[in-house]
């Protein structure tokens, strides 16, 4: 694999996103990712994986770079049903999976991170979905699942200011379970691991599915109208500018159009 690394101690497998500089979840990444899933599911003596970044963020979210290669609103829109399709197989993934989060979280790095059953954050990290200043909306299910951990007031400020919060407001807001210091993250994430790793991987499973339940069909109806909208909002003038503006590191001039 190109952009993920696996390494397995005492049944936890540690999943590394590595794709300097900034670990943008490009469409290769993403497969990546799912074929590594294939792999962790069906190895019985992996119990719990834990997932983080190498280099100075988790993931600043989906390659907006890549956005550019994109012709129509219908590929723009199967991109995110990509995404969701992923994170949602994450979501009632069978083991556990722990996110470690340092640095920045943003737009899709959130996403996979909300995906995740467990969050762990450093103080300092940003956690935010910033696809509004790209004149875009949040395409991999984001939209669903933030206003789930921190209510729909809250999940609005965050959309509409496209501003993060930092781990220590994310913990307060019910998005991370718990904040630590740059140094201290990763053997916390180890250590909590290990002792899910404990636990009877039949009763594990068994509690996942329980806890998707919580989810209705008001849920995903919301994804498959997030990923239409999606690839209409990709396709707007706005949305264009926006992602131009992003690669000439400038500000965007919306103009509703
Ligand atoms: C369905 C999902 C949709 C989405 O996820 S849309 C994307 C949402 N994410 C964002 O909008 C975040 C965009 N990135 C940023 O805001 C900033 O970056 C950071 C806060 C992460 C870091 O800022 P700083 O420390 O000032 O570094 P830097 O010079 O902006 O970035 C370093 C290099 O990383 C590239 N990069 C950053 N984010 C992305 C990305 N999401 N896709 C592709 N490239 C990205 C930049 O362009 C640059 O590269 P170069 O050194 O070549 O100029």
């Amino acid at each position: 694999m190109e952009y993920i690394q696996i390494k397995k101690e005492n049944q936890v497998a540690l999943i590394s996103i590595n794709r300097p500089p900034a670990n943008a979840l490009g469409s290769a990444l993403i497969e990546e990712l799912s074929q590594l899933l294939d792999q962790v599911e069906d190895d019985f003596d992996t119990r719990v994986i834990v997932l983080h970044g190498e280099g100075r963020f988790f993931s600043a979210g989906a390659d907006i770079k890549e956005f550019t290669t994109i012709q129509s609103s219908e590929d723009f829109g199967s991109l995110g049903e990509k995404g969701q399709n992923l994170f949602e197989r994450m979501e009632r993934f069978p083991k556990p999976i722990i996110a470690a989060i340092h640095g920045a979280a943003l737009g899709g790095g959130l996403e996979l991170a909300m995906a995740c059953h467990i969050r762990l954050v450093t103080q300092n990290t940003k956690l935010g979905l910033p696809e509004l200043q790209l004149g875009l909306v949040p395409g991999f299910a984001g939209t669903q699942r933030l206003p789930r951990y921190v209510g729909m007031a809250k999940a609005a400020e965050m959309l509409f200011t496209s501003e993060p919060i930092s781990g220590e407001e994310a913990v307060k807001w019910g998005l991370a379970n718990h904040a630590y210091s740059d140094e201290e993250l990763l053997n916390r994430a180890k250590e909590l691991a290990g002792k899910i790793a404990k636990k009877s991987p039949v009763s594990i499973k068994a509690a996942i599915e329980l806890l998707n339940y919580g989810k209705t069909n008001q849920f995903y109806d919301g994804v498959k109208r997030e990923s239409e909208l999606f690839g209409e909002v990709f396709s707007s003038k706005d949305g264009q500018e926006g992602i131009k503006a992003f690669i000439e590191k400038r500000e965007p001039q919306f103009k509703g159009e």
